[in-house]
């Protein structure tokens, strides 16, 4: 017994000590693993401003930035707390269960591709995640800011209707059947993600920094039921206006070339074609950049047969539908360009990619303005347009209303360094709400031309830069943040197209194309520069920044 009892608990002493061992053992082995995952810190906000302040601009505004973030563009407060994670951060889009376990892309695994430098992408997307995190902590996209008087809201919401005024319908449709009654009153809570988008539009932004609603809303466009797919008129390739249960609405666009592909330089800009992945890289960008002038939008995997062939009431459209010798199906819609068999587009095999963009309100609540763009190309394949040969071009359009008050060139700027940045070169007219009058932000919108090439940059875009010479102050400081290692813009944008679901397919955007963002981003502030050079040559007084601080 007592020599039993002696064995056991030797044999109880020896496994203690292998325990103990192992751990010290897992411990060692792990210590310089921790080392090599870790990001060197980023360097204190202070470094940051100096950075920013150096060389030749004065520091105008500069201490009102470093000020605490405040969020007074929040139309309701109830609201702001929503989405917030446990260090008070808003989360990200990656944060509301598009996540990609539970959805269908889950079939397809995550790729990790060797990126520049030799490190791999998983680990570049993970340092750009924090670089992102710091970009929109930064007191230049946290500006205090007034708040926002009631007419300066894009919509209102109406006081509830009595129950007597209420329809006494007693029959639905059967495509009606698919939509859910929603219980909506005027508190937000209550309203669905693009209700509240529409009323979160302001006469300078489409939404705000940090926007509690932007999870709840790009998860819908990612993951809700479509119950409606029908061809969308006006312009001229084929896209498809989706619908949702909760009355939601999204431009649908399909892919219609691989993503690295590059536009073949034989094509005239306005023969290429639309690509969703554009689309979705260029809302991104907007948001990068600060501006938050492109309506949210997300990719997806749609089902041609059952979210498009089998929901629609468009007969033209699913007339256009055909299985192609492979077993893949297809369609073609119908449009001024590109809607033929030869130019079809396919699911693989019923699943095809698509960029969805969130629907702004219907005109008949918010009527737009469309303006033709003073630099538009001649969409000719001999002649040239005016800016291209007049010399003294933008001392015209600066005498001609609307450029030639309040802040829209500077506006119509911001939009050229976003086309320069991306290489869009059919940007022939631009949008405004008509309520907002001529003082107000520009609706970027229709980006399917951009990311075609990224070997070549197009320096006549951003001849509205270089012939006039003016840009925001906010606007070039943040393009001066994002050439920073910190913040470097191919980073950040690597990281935000990261939680768009479309990523776990393949990256939004090929590594050549966010190396491309870099080198343009150096072009704008040489651009800048120069502008700067030559007015103080002139003894002009620095006339290049619009201050937008003050
Ligand atoms: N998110 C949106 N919400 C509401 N309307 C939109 C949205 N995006 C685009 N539109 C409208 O749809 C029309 C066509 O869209 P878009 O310009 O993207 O198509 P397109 O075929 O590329 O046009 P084009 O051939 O003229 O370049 C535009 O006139 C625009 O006003
Ligand atoms: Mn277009």
């Amino acid at each position: 017994m007592l020599h039993m009892r002696c064995r056991s608990r030797t044999i109880c002493l020896s496994l203690a000590f292998i325990t103990i061992s192992l751990h010290l053992l897992l411990a060692l082995v792990s210590l310089p693993i921790y080392h090599q995952s870790c990001d060197p810190p980023l360097p204190p906000r202070t470094h940051i401003l100096r950075d920013l302040a150096h060389t030749n601009y004065t520091s105008v505004g500069i201490s009102g930035l470093a000020e605490p973030p405040t969020d007074t563009t929040q139309r309701d407060s109830s609201n702001k707390d929503a989405n917030k994670d446990a260090k008070g951060h808003v989360q990200t889009l990656s944060g509301v269960g598009i996540s990609v376990k539970e959805s269908k892309y889950a079939s397809v695994d995550m790729p990790v591709n060797v990126g520049r430098y030799g490190t791999n992408r998983a680990e570049s997307v993970e340092s750009g995640l924090t670089k992102l995190e710091a970009l929109f902590d930064h007191p230049l996209y946290n500006m205090p800011a007034p708040p926002i008087p009631e007419e300066d809201w894009l919509l209102k919401v109406q006081p509830k209707a009595k129950a007597s005024e209420k329809s006494s319908q007693m029959w639905v449709s059967a495509s009606q059947a698919d939509y859910v009654d929603g219980q909506w009153n005027s508190s937000s809570n209550s309203h669905p993600p693009w209700l509240r988008f529409h009323l979160g539009i302001s006469r300078w932004q489409l939404y705000p920094h940090r926007d509690p609603n932007m999870d709840a809303l790009t998860q819908q466009l990612a993951t809700h039921r479509i119950v409606s797919a029908v061809q969308k008129s006006g312009g001229t390739q084929l896209k498809l206006v989706m619908s949702f249960p909760n009355y939601g609405q999204a431009m649908f666009k399909p892919m219609k070339q691989e993503r690295d592909e590059e536009t073949n330089s034989d094509l005239y800009y306005f023969s290429d074609f639309e690509r969703h992945n554009a689309e979705i890289a260029a809302f991104h960008l907007d948001r990068v950049l600060g501006y938050r002038r492109i309506p949210p939008v997300v990719g997806r995997l749609v089902d041609v047969v059952k979210e498009i062939k089998d929901v629609t009431t468009d007969r033209k459209l699913a007339r256009t539908f055909f299985t192609s010798p492979v077993g893949n199906v297809c369609f073609y819609g119908q449009c001024s360009y590109y809607c033929s068999t030869e130019h079809a587009v396919c699911g693989r095999p019923r699943d095809l990619e698509a960029s969805l963009a969130v629907m702004l309100p219907d005109l008949s609540l918010a009527v737009r303005r469309s303006w033709r763009s003073p630099w538009r190309r001649s969409y000719s394949r001999s002649k040239l347009a005016k800016w291209e040969s007049e010399p003294d071009y933008c001392s015209t359009v600066t005498k001609t209303p609307p450029f030639n008050k309040g802040t829209r060139l500077v506006d119509f700027i911001d939009l050229v360094i976003l086309d320069f940045l991306m290489s869009n070169m059919d940007r022939h007219h631009y949008e405004t709400f008509e309520k907002f009058g001529n003082n107000t932000f520009l609706v970027h919108l229709d980006n399917g031309r951009a990311f075609g090439r990224h070997s070549k940059d197009e320096p006549s875009i951003l001849a509205p830069l270089e012939q006039c010479c003016r840009i925001r102050r906010t606007t070039w400081l943040r393009l001066r943040l994002l050439s920073l290692p910190q913040y470097r813009l191919s980073d950040v944008m690597r990281a935000s197209l990261s939680h768009d679901p479309l990523h776990s397919v393949a990256p939004l955007l090929s590594e050549p194309h966010l190396a491309a963002l870099d080198r343009r981003l150096k072009t704008v502030l040489e651009t800048v520069s120069r502008c700067q050079k030559r007015q103080s040559e002139d003894g002009g007084d620095d006339g290049v920044l619009y201050d937008d601080i003050a």
